[in-house]
């Protein structure tokens, strides 16, 4: 439903223990097509998450401009586009129970509490509604991130690594979840990984970043079947093409 257009000029953080300021970013260009489930793959320390941060509205701190777009005929409301943001660590408030974190982007009410019981019961977690945080494992934690970033159907869901740490069978069980959530509210993702084979089972545009200023080295449209994603032959195929030969942007 939502475009975005990123537009930066410049994004550099202050000059730290001497060393000069380096650009992370310069005249740096991204169009995001609505619905595309955008993956971004890059070597440790090149940007992603400040990327991330500055679609979220979290770092303004840059020269440029980043644009949402509605679809044709579309609006947002007087708050602009929604953005949910799923990050590396679920980030769940210890204090509150399980059904109070989903909620709290709705802001709490009656209402919201209704609605993250429905969320936690698509994620297969209404039993722990009333739990606290600690009592999950990082698994079900990271179901509950998911659930609190799909009840505020958003227009936009912004992914830092969400599955890194659990072991594959766990990682696999959460991408099957994120897929069957997106099958019910479409939305436009932008999803971080170091995970080339998780790029390929999940996105629909591969995007590889290297250097400083991070420049974009590969741009990949993947069009591969439900069932051409699960044939680990076409995945090493287009995992090999994202990645090419002896990239550091690939821990697997
Ligand atoms: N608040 C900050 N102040 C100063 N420098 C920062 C700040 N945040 C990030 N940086 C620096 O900016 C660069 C990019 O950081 P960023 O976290 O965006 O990278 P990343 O690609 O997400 O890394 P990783 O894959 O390890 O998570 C790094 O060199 C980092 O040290």
């Amino acid at each position: 439903m939502t475009g975005i257009v990123l537009d930066i000029v410049e994004k550099r953080f202050p000059a730290a223990a001497g060393a000069p300021a380096a650009p992370i970013y310069r005249d740096f260009r991204l169009d995001v097509a609505p619905f595309s489930f955008l993956v971004l793959l890059a070597p440790s320390g090149s940007g992603k998450t400040t990327l991330l941060n500055m679609i979220a509205g979290l770092d303004r701190d840059f020269a440029g401009r980043i644009g949402f777009e509605p679809a044709a005929g579309g609006a947002f409301g007087p708050e602009g586009p929604r953005i949910a943001y799923a990050f590396q660590n679920p980030r769940l408030l210890p204090w509150r129970r399980v059904l109070d974190n989903v909620a709290l982007p709705l802001g709490g009410g009656e209402a919201a509490r209704e609605a993250a019981l429905a969320m936690l019961r698509e994620v297969g977690l209404e039993e722990q509604a009333g739990a606290y945080p600690e009592r999950l494992s990082l698994g079900q934690q990271r179901r509950v991130a998911l659930a609190r970033a799909f009840v505020l159907d958003p227009d936009v869901l912004l992914m830092d690594e969400p599955f890194v740490s659990l072991d594959e069978a766990g990682a696999a069980r959460l991408r099957d979840l994120l897929r069957r959530l997106l099958a019910r509210r479409p939305t436009t993702v932008v999803f971080v990984t170091h995970d080339s084979r998780e790029a390929v089972e999940l996105g629909t545009r591969l995007v590889r970043l290297d250097g400083a200023p991070a420049r974009i080295v590969a741009d990949i449209p993947v069009t591969l079947s439900a069932e051409d994603r699960c044939s680990p032959a076409m995945v090493e195929a287009l995992r090999r093409q994202v990645v090419g030969h002896g990239s550091s942007a690939d821990r697997s």
